[in-house]
């Protein structure tokens, strides 16, 4: 292990919301480490000793470790013990044929929301973000680079702000590192930040530009964890602003799944209305008595969000069902394998 600075548990995020979770014996007999990579049966960790790579009890698996998580560790026989309960979990629902969510990263404070001032900016595509960030419970923070290649900077702004009265919106040219000094309330001391967004939109450029590095290359890098070694691995950057950034390729394209609470949250305008319709199922589409559509009527709801709504919701509802059927799958497909090693056996 390696220390050149002497580094903190603050300085890795540790905050009371973990120490809370250490009982009296392990506070003697086990280390906070951080982790930073995810492997077949072994993680990586950042401790304030320096990096180190730790192994898992059989019986345990690393896929339900993310980058970022906290786990506790035996220092002497660099044995994982357990892992701490998260602030935040991000994931994605993309793994149909397991039924399983994907996980991409855990205790995440701020996710920020990568748009370029061009055609890349998409509302519903920021809403489908949103809602994965509120579902997280990961704070976000839209992002709109290429600043500099517009002459109407304001009209991106004011389209992004309008997703929100408290939602934080910035414009950056991410080529220049002075710029990036508009993130410091999200890139200080223990904070963890990550960067989503479409491709070409900049996250390289920003990521280069808040590392002070230049090339993906100098990222803290992770086998996938079936042990292949992925070219665009996920990595953690440590930032000379004392926070982190994880950079993960998972988060350019992100399918919702089991997401409702995010996507209400999005569009609270509409979902808030829902229980006043006279019908539970209303689908809000010219139904009696709905209390969407008087808004529509009033002018309190647009009926473009109501359409990105709805949409947003049946992908979602989609997605929620093929999950739960993949896992009933696996299900029975292990109970019928057991039975026939079993019967093997006999
Ligand atoms: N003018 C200008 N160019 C930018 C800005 N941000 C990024 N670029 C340029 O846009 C191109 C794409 O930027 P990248 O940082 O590679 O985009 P990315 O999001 O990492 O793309 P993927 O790796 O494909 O996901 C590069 O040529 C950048 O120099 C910006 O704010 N202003
Ligand atoms: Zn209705």
């Amino acid at each position: 292990m390696t220390n050149p600075t002497q580094t903190t548990l603050a300085d890795l995020g540790w905050t009371n919301f973990y120490q809370s979770q250490v009982d009296i014996d392990e506070v003697t007999t086990t280390t906070p480490a951080r982790v930073r990579g995810v492997h077949r049966t072994q993680i990586s960790v950042i401790t304030t000793d320096g990096t180190t790579d730790l192994t898992l009890d059989p019986g345990m698996s690393t896929a339900e470790i993310a980058i970022g998580d906290w786990v506790l560790c035996d220092p002497k026989s660099a044995l994982m013990i357990r892992r701490l309960d998260r602030i935040s979990t991000l994931q994605r629902g993309s793994d149909y044929q397991h039924g399983e969510r994907q996980l991409i990263a855990a205790n995440i404070d701020t996710l920020f929301i990568t748009t370029s001032c061009n055609a890349d900016f998409n509302v519903a595509r920021l809403e489908r973000y949103l809602a994965l960030a509120y579902d997280a419970d990961v704070t976000p923070v839209i992002l709109l680079t290429k600043a500099d290649q517009t002459d109407d900077q304001q009209h991106y702004i004011d389209q992004a702000q309008a997703l929100g009265p408290d939602l934080a919106v910035v414009a950056v040219d991410a080529r220049d590192v002075t710029e990036t000094t508009k993130l410091t309330p999200w890139t200080g001391k223990g904070q963890t930040v990550a960067l989503a967004g479409s491709s070409g939109v900049g996250k390289t450029t920003l990521t280069n530009a808040l590392t002070g590095e230049n090339g993906a290359t100098q990222g803290i890098r992770e086998d996938d964890a079936r042990g292949r070694h992925t070219t665009t691995g996920r990595s953690l950057h440590h930032l000379p602003s004392g926070g982190w950034l994880i950079d993960t390729p998972g988060m350019r394209g992100l399918g919702v799944a089991d997401v409702v609470a995010g996507i209400n949250e999005v569009f609270s305008e509409i979902s808030s209305l829902e229980h006043q319709c006279r019908f539970r199922d209303c689908k809000h589409d010219g139904e009696p008595g709905c209390a969407v559509t008087a808004a529509i009527a009033a002018g309190d709801v647009t009926p473009d969000r109501l359409k990105r709504f709805q949409k947003l919701r049946r992908e979602d509802a989609i997605a929620t069902e093929t999950t739960a059927q993949a896992r009933i799958r696996n299900k029975k497909f292990t109970k019928v394998v057991k039975k026939a090693v079993k019967k093997k056996k006999r």
